[in-house]
């Protein structure tokens, strides 16, 4: 019998975290930083920051009713509109009502499994790619090759390799871009203008500026030579000018060139760092899942049979990294009316409702030993968790269009990785930084060794 692996998470307090807390130190830094340890436990939670109520929600009945039931009332929140707007304007992620509803009928045939089987080849390619210049016994940021590696697959499937998107410079843009979006939010919430006050949003407001301007030109050039061909970006400009006027259907093609870049590679190279910090700490699991993958890679079945199906055991250890460390541990809406929650709480128009994956998957009401690094719990053999209480990719109409296309490109990736090399702890402490997704703070140092 093996000890019980607790993972790093932040430290926990014992009572209420002050709302100033939210924009000063650690926790503006790191949205899942000082939770009390109540909050593991209890089905709802209600504060109230700055002019809003907020609503937490813990219990899945209650998400349930705001993500599917009653959907139609809650929208994405005016805050969220006006940090991330300057980058992804009113693409898919920011969109609310018919605008969203076209705009996920126009991608959805973009991401569905047959469309994601198509691409499978690139994710081994970039799996390859991203390991030649590895040396045995180094010791490498791997969270760095996996941002890498997932980032030449969104701009190979997604826009035919453009070299603009797979720089060094669009790198280092991209990732400020990123890293910049929730630092105005005290003046957001406060309603003063969207002026860049600290480096770090000065870096970002640049990256952005980056990011918005190399798209615009992307996709007047494929406008300009008729937008005839069969990428993800050309399908896109094609669907949206069938169904908006020219300039409506020329930003929107922006917008989701945008939405796709970003929420399309960060989110699942934060997963992969995390499955492989996990691993990093336990051995066994690590050689168990090399043998899994050396079968699967050898055998006549890969690139036809599903990848969850080949790689069983890899697949409830990347369901379990998901639900320790799910890459966006929060996400809201607000309220457009009245409501009434079902456990009795009164929502007003312009409250808040948000649902914490972070804390949701640790909640010890929901899950035996919920800190403890367990992939077992996702055995075929074992019954699943409640559709409402295991939410990495969300729920509802509203789930993530990419959770396939993550999924496999995750489990391809990390099947090459595994086969190869073993991913050996430094002995350095991890902890986990970031507001919008969740990462390993300084990144994710690991000794590389290629196995013999
Ligand atoms: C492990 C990887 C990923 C995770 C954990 C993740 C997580 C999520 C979550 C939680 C949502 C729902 C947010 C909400 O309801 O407010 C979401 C939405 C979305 N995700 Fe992902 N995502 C991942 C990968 C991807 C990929 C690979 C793509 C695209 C290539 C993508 C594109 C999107 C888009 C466009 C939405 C908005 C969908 C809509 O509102 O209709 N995501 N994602």
């Amino acid at each position: 019998m093996t000890k019980p692996f607790v993972p790093t998470h932040p430290p926990r307090g014992t009572g209420p975290v002050a709302t100033w807390r939210g924009f000063f130190g650690e926790r503006a830094r790191t949205s899942v930083h000082g939770w009390s340890e109540r909050m593991f436990e209890l089905p709802y939670y209600q504060r109230e920051v700055l002019r809003f109520r907020i609503h937490v929600l813990l219990d899945p009945p209650l998400i349930e009713h705001v993500v599917l039931t009653n959907q139609a009332n809650y929208l994405k929140p005016g805050l969220a509109k006006t940090l991330l707007g300057p980058v992804i304007g009113t693409g898919l992620l920011t969109a609310d009502g018919t605008l969203w509803r076209e705009q996920r009928k126009i991608v959805a045939a973009s991401f569905s499994p047959a469309a994601v089987e198509k691409v499978r080849p690139v994710f081994g390619a970039a799996s390859r790619t991203a390991v030649a210049e590895w040396r045995s016994g180094e010791v490498r940021d791997v969270a760095v090759d996996a941002t890498r590696a997932t980032m030449l697959i969104i701009a190979e499937t997604l826009f035919s390799a453009d070299p603009r998107l797979t720089s060094d410079e669009a790198l280092c843009h991209i990732a400020a871009a990123l890293d910049g979006i929730s630092e105005p939010r005290l003046q957001a919430l406060l309603g003063l203008p969207m002026v860049p006050l600290t480096p770090r949003a000065r870096r970002g407001a640049v990256g952005q500026r980056y990011l918005r301007a190399t798209l615009n030109q992307l996709v007047d050039e494929r406008l300009a030579a008729g937008a005839g061909g069969d990428d993800f970006l050309d399908t896109l400009i094609t669907a949206l000018r069938a169904k908006f006027a020219p300039e409506e259907a020329r930003r929107l093609a922006i917008d989701n060139a945008a939405t796709f870049y970003l929420a399309g590679h960060e989110t699942t190279s934060n997963a992969l760092a995390w499955t492989l910090y996990l691993l990093s700490e336990q051995p066994h699991w690590q050689d168990r899942l090399a043998a899994e993958a050396q079968g699967a890679l050898g055998s006549a079945e890969w690139g036809r049979a599903p990848v969850t199906t080949l790689l069983p055991q890899l697949h409830t250890v990347l369901q379990e990294s998901l639900r320790l460390y799910p890459p966006a541990p929060r996400f809201d809406r607000q309220a457009a009316g009245e409501d009434l929650l079902p456990n009795g709480e009164a929502v007003r128009p312009g409250d808040i409702v948000s649902i914490w994956p972070w804390l949701l998957h640790r909640s010890r009401r929901l899950w035996d030993q919920p800190d403890v690094f367990d992939p077992d719990r996702f055995a075929p053999d074992r019954p699943k968790p409640g559709r409402y209480q295991y939410l990495p990719f969300g729920a509802g109409p509203r789930i993530c269009v990419g959770a396939q296309f993550a999924t496999v490109e995750a489990l391809t990736i990390l099947a090459h990785w595994l086969a190869e090399w073993r991913f050996v702890a430094t002995g350095r402490r991890v902890e986990v930084t970031g507001l919008v997704t969740m990462r390993p703070k300084d990144g994710l140092r690991l000794r590389v060794e290629r196995r013999s």
